[in-house]
């Protein structure tokens, strides 16, 4: 079989494959054309984040069983395009973390002392030492927006330089974030605290532009900002004119919405106060050591005994479990991501109880995926088959399963509510057919409903115009509704609507259904 390496990357990932009995090419730089033509031949494919899998090239892969990506973001790779042709998509996402957060600490430390402007000063010729007058660490507060693996590193480094931490993550609990030494605070407070803010969280819709012009007019003045995370958390035009207004002192950045990043396309890299590095953040020898290695073993592993680790779109079970419990595994998957969407505040506690045919059988993949289902929406591609569980456990969250052989409307049933500091939910789920799973109760509303890509939930008076409002709002907004299930309250006048449409609901169109006469609350969702 053969593996194609089409990123830079440690040879000794190469020489697992190879070890392994695999042929390998090493082939970087390949524009798509070129990839696509070359691609059919190939039963791997191994990248970082230069390689664009797209629908197009994964289409023209005639041959290819999985894609292996030498660490965690996985922007870059199409995964419902591979998933729809069983191309097995997996990472390596803890090879690179302790990496990253010694990068976002470089990047503060040279923000503080000047240091890239100075050298370039010095290539010039000059000898500028009043120019860059610096700042100490020491005793100065660092604000950590999102406070997974790599902010926690990150936060230890900086107590080792005598710098008090506060953190900002609202699904990690407070006893987790104590443990750290850490304080945690609202992103008001963060903003408004800190001397340095570094930004460790994954692009989601929830981080989108999320810090924004509020975020940064709420920052000191000669505080300075720091994203090694991904591009588009941070609103580039907001932080260019926050740097230019003097809302804050300085930037940097390793990640950018649009990479590679030019003068034409970041107007950022024109500005004295700004610093910036071409997505180095994992770029160093050890951390590719470590990414390379581990995914060419998972990839080897794969290709040659069927073994699947740390995959985000396979779960890692035999053939036999699978065909008994994967209509199951999807149903859990869908109920995770939308208990992780309608939920407010930081997940403590899940109740998952399996009831009728299915208490009878393996459904330990059924949880896992539950638990990958909801983590997805808030870690994206760091979360997978393998490490759900060890998440759950790493943040505090107690996951409680029981079995009951009674069930009462359906064959099968799984329950599963979801308890956070602020409330709970439950959700109930079935199979029909063979794998056609249904949501068929969201906390007191029965309904029975296909829950799939952009959807609105609307939470309404059960009174009569509201379908028609709402159906017209959207209708003028360019969005088509492609399936509509109404959920009624046992015993009240309240009801949910749960609507699948064509388009992602945007912000500004959700505000608008907020605003109709009798709808309490809306929701935009995805299943991706
Ligand atoms: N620049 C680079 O080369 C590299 C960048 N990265 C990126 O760094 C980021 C963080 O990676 P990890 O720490 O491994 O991920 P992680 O999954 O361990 O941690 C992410 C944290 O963000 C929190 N979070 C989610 N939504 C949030 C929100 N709206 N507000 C505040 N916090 C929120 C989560 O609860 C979680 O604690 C990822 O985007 C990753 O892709 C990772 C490696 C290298
Ligand atoms: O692992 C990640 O998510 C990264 O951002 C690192 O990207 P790279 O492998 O350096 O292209």
């Amino acid at each position: 079989m053969k593996v194609l390496i089409s990123d830079s990357m440690s040879p000794l990932g190469e020489k697992i494959l190879t070890d392994a009995g695999l042929e390998v090419d090493v082939k970087t730089g390949l524009t798509p054309d070129e990839l696509k033509e070359v691609i059919g031949e190939y039963d791997g494919l191994v990248v970082r984040s230069a390689t664009k899998a797209t629908a197009e090239i994964i289409d023209a892969a005639e041959n290819l069983k999985v894609i292996g990506r030498a660490g965690i973001g996985l922007d870059n790779v199409d995964i419902p395009a591979a998933s729809q042709k069983g191309i097995v998509v997996m990472n390596a996402p803890d090879g690179n973390a302790t990496t990253a957060a010694e990068h976002a600490i470089g990047m503060m430390m040279s923000l503080s002392r000047n240091i890239p402007q100075a050298t370039a000063s010095m290539k010039e010729g000059k000898w500028e030492k009043k120019s860059f007058m610096g700042r100490e660490l020491t005793g100065k507060t660092l604000g950590i927006f999102g406070i997974g693996r790599i902010g926690a590193i990150a936060a230890n480094r900086a107590q080792g330089l005598k710098m008090k931490v506060i953190a900002y993550d609202p699904h990690m609990p407070k006893e987790m974030v104590d443990k750290l030494g850490v304080e945690l605070v609202s992103v008001e407070e963060l903003a408004k605290r800190a001397d340095y803010i570094t930004v460790h969280v994954p692009l989601t819709k929830e981080t989108a532009n999320a810090l924004s012009t509020e975020f940064f007019t709420n920052m000191k003045k000669d505080a300075m900002f720091i994203d090694c995370a991904r591009g588009g958390v941070c609103d580039e035009e907001a932080l260019y004119k926050a740097l230019v207004d003097g809302e804050i002192a300085g930037a940097a950045l390793d990640v950018f919405a649009q990479e590679p990043t030019t003068k034409e396309n970041c107007p950022l890299l024109g500005l004295k106060n700004f610093i910036c590095t071409p997505h180095l953040g994992a770029s160093t020898t050890e951390a590719q050591e470590n990414v390379a290695t581990a995914i060419a073993a998972q990839v080897a592993e794969y290709l040659t005994k069927g073994v699947v680790v740390n995959a985000v779109n396979v779960p890692s079970v035999s053939d036999d479990v699978l065909a008994q419990v994967g209509p199951y595994i999807n149903l859990g998957e869908m109920l995770g991501s939308l208990h992780m969407q309608i939920a407010k505040g930081g997940v403590e506690e899940v109740s998952i109880e399996y009831s009728g045919e299915l208490a009878e059988l393996n459904t330990s993949p059924v949880t896992v995926a539950f638990l990958k289902g909801l983590f997805t929406p808030i870690l994206k591609d760091a979360v997978n088959y393998v490490n759900a569980p060890v998440i759950a456990r790493d943040r505090g969250i107690r996951v409680i399963e029981s079995r009951s052989d009674s069930s009462s409307d359906f064959v099968n049933v799984l329950r599963i509510k979801v308890v956070t500091n602020e409330g709970e939910n439950v959700l109930v789920g079935t199979v029909f057919g063979k794998n056609e799973p249904r949501l068929v109760r969201l906390n007191t509303f029965r309904l029975e409903a296909q829950a799939a890509g952009p959807m609105l939930l609307v939470y309404n008076n059960d009174v009569p115009g509201v379908i028609g409002a709402l159906g017209t709002i959207l209708g003028k907004n360019g969005v088509n509704i492609s399936r509509m299930t109404v959920g009624r309250e046992d015993a009240s006048s309240q009801n949910i609507i749960l609507c699948s449409t064509d388009s992602v609901i945007s912000k500004e169109l959700l505000e608008e259904v907020k605003q109709l006469d009798n709808i309490d609350d809306a929701l935009a969702l995805e299943l991706v």
